[in-house]
């Protein structure tokens, strides 16, 4: 089983958007720890195989980062499940979860399946609206979902989620600075090294996104500004 515990960079492909076998590589091939597959929208079975497959021909570890239980397939080697923590719509809480273990609990092998708290706060990003995700928080309210992730429902990851767009570095230092066991997740809008090398002074993993599409040579950049 990989150590996701020691993963620092992680780049996260989307299976609807289209990314060429050279690029791929140089993703695959870069020093990240892991490829985690996702995406809010267009994800289908057909779109996450033939991705899934793609990224197979290199040894990087490659995850599921699951949306939709249509969309889930043998051959991953571990399955991240968010729960949005600030959703209003109890689906994107333990709905859909309740749903797909009651359908496949039987064949699930709970060792691959990694539990994300995920505290989405950009209010423009497509997971916000997809999850009706309460976004006007302050920091003392992300700080109490970090907590709660942690403390009350003990969940290995708490996701703090600005895709999109570039978060607040002293969120993400004083979510870290309250989290002692459950590893801090940071991902939204990193562009450049200095911006992979701020979150990464205070996040334990930081995730690299849509750079991937339109500026392939800076996300490669964030390995190293990130790794050292
Ligand atoms: C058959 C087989 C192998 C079985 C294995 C068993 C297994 C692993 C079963 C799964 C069991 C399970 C518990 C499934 C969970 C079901 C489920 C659908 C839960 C809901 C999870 C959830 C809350 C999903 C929402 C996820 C989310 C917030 C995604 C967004 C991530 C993100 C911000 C991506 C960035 O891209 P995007 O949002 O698409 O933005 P752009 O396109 O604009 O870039
Ligand atoms: O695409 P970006 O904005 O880099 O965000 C990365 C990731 O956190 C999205 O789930
Ligand atoms: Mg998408």
């Amino acid at each position: 089983m990989y150590d996701y515990k020691e993963w620092k960079h992680v780049f996260k492909l989307d299976p609807q958007k289209e990314i060429s076998d050279e690029s791929l590589e140089k993703i695959c091939e870069s020093g990240t720890d892991a490829i985690l597959v996702g995406g809010s929208d267009g994800v289908t079975l057909d779109n996450v195989i033939h991705l899934m497959s793609r990224i197979r021909r290199y040894t990087v570890p490659c995850i599921l980062e699951v949306s939709t239980i249509e969309s889930v397939t043998p051959g991953f080697d571990l399955y991240f499940i968010p729960t949005v923590l600030n959703s209003r719509n109890t689906d994107w809480i333990t709905g859909l979860h309740h749903q797909a273990v009651k359908e496949y609990g039987e064949i699930m092998n709970w060792d691959e399946i990694i539990m994300e708290g995920y505290c989405i706060v950009n209010k423009d990003c497509k997971a916000a609206t997809l999850t009706d995700a309460k976004t006007d928080l302050d920091i003392d309210d992300i700080i109490a979902y970090a907590q709660m992730t942690e403390k009350m429902f003990h969940l290995p990851i708490f996701y703090l989620e600005y895709s999109g767009t570039y978060g607040d570095k002293k969120v993400v230092k004083e979510v870290k600075a309250t989290l002692s066991e459950t590893q801090l997740f940071y991902g939204g809008g990193i562009t450049t090294v200095e911006q992979a090398k701020e979150m990464a002074e205070f996040a334990d993993t930081v995730i690299v996104g849509n750079i991937v599409y339109s500026d392939l040579a800076s996300a490669i950049k964030t390995v190293q500004a990130v790794k050292g």
